[in-house]
């Protein structure tokens, strides 16, 4: 399976440079990174920080998790079927949420392919001190990034005294509990640290993925053995704790052919018709989904 790692935080704190400094650590240990970006503009900006001989895709007109969700999913599939590598960064923009964007990338499609690590969020740590400065919208997007991630880094350190690091990194920990902590000046992050991460889990094709316990937000892809009618999948579905934010992919619905397209957001359920037979399971994203009961194994 390939490693996913999804690089969050908000604008300017630092992302490019992580990237470029995993980059090279991936290199050297003769690892072959290929990189999807998300930038907000229509000019790929950032992407000339990438050398040219590892396997790059855009995004450029939208953030990854507001429009680009199957442009996301199209780029994916294109870099797996075109080209060879063995990890895979993902740069989200500034303004993406990190449940969207994890959800953009995890498809049913290849979530058998993909083992998804962890987000990184990086934290402009003078940024975070002056945090009341920023319009509300945009602070209670800094608070979700920090939240849902997986590896946080205290960035730009080196802008701040000792007593201030000590008291971003406490304020820091206590939005996010679960997360690791790591002061970091220009997003210099040890290779191990990224390895070490355990989002999901490697799924097998039948077993329902075994997630990191102790992590909060977490992915589960699961499998169909039977069909269900649609209102008992839907009386399933409104039992589910608040705490799944999403779930799609392919459930096999009584009568129907093959297994309808089924999307699950914000408490609404969608479902369409679809025309090929595509494999039975969905992905389901929120905290802990580990733990919930599934239905026709409950
Ligand atoms: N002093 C200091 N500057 C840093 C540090 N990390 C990044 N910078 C600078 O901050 C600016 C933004 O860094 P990037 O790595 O481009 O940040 P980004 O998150 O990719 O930015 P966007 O793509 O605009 O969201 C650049 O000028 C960096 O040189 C750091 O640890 N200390």
């Amino acid at each position: 399976m390939k490693e996913v790692y999804l690089f969050s935080g908000f604008l300017g704190s630092g992302k490019t440079s992580m990237l470029v400094d995993v980059l090279r650590q991936l290199k050297e240990e003769g690892l072959k990174p290929a990189v999807i970006m998300n930038e907000l503009g229509e000019i790929p900006f950032d992407s000339q920080a990438v050398d040219e001989d590892i396997p790059l895709k855009e995004i450029l007109d939208g953030c990854i998790c507001c429009t680009r969700g199957e442009k996301t999913e199209a780029q994916i599939q294109s870099l797996l079927y075109e080209a060879d590598f063995d990890v895979l960064i993902i740069e989200t923009t500034g303004a993406a949420h990190p449940v969207e964007a994890l959800d953009a990338v995890y498809s049913p499609l290849f979530a058998d392919e993909l083992n998804i690590k962890g987000i990184v969020t990086v934290a402009d740590s003078r940024r975070w001190m002056e945090r009341n400065q920023l319009s509300p919208q945009a602070r209670s997007l800094f608070l979700e990034q920090i939240r849902h991630a997986h590896l946080i880094l205290a960035n730009k350190c080196d802008l701040l005294t000792e007593a201030e690091q000590a008291k971003v990194v406490f304020e820091l920990q206590g939005v996010n509990p679960n997360a690791f902590i790591l002061q970091t000046s220009h997003g210099r992050v040890p290779l191990k640290l990224l390895k070490g991460l355990q989002a999901t889990k490697a799924q097998q094709a039948i077993e329902p993925a075994q997630i990191g316990k102790h992590l909060h937000l977490s992915s589960r892809v699961i499998e169909f053995k039977r069909s269900f009618s649609q209102e008992e999948f839907e009386a399933w579905v409104r039992e589910l704790p608040a705490t799944v934010y999403r779930m799609k992919g392919y459930v096999p619905i009584e009568g129907m052919q093959h297994p309808m397209l089924f999307q699950y957001a914000y408490g609404l359920v969608q479902w369409l018709p679809e025309y090929i037979k595509m494999p039975p399971k969905i992905v389901m994203i929120g905290e802990n989904v580990d733990s919930i009961p599934v239905i026709g194994e409950m």
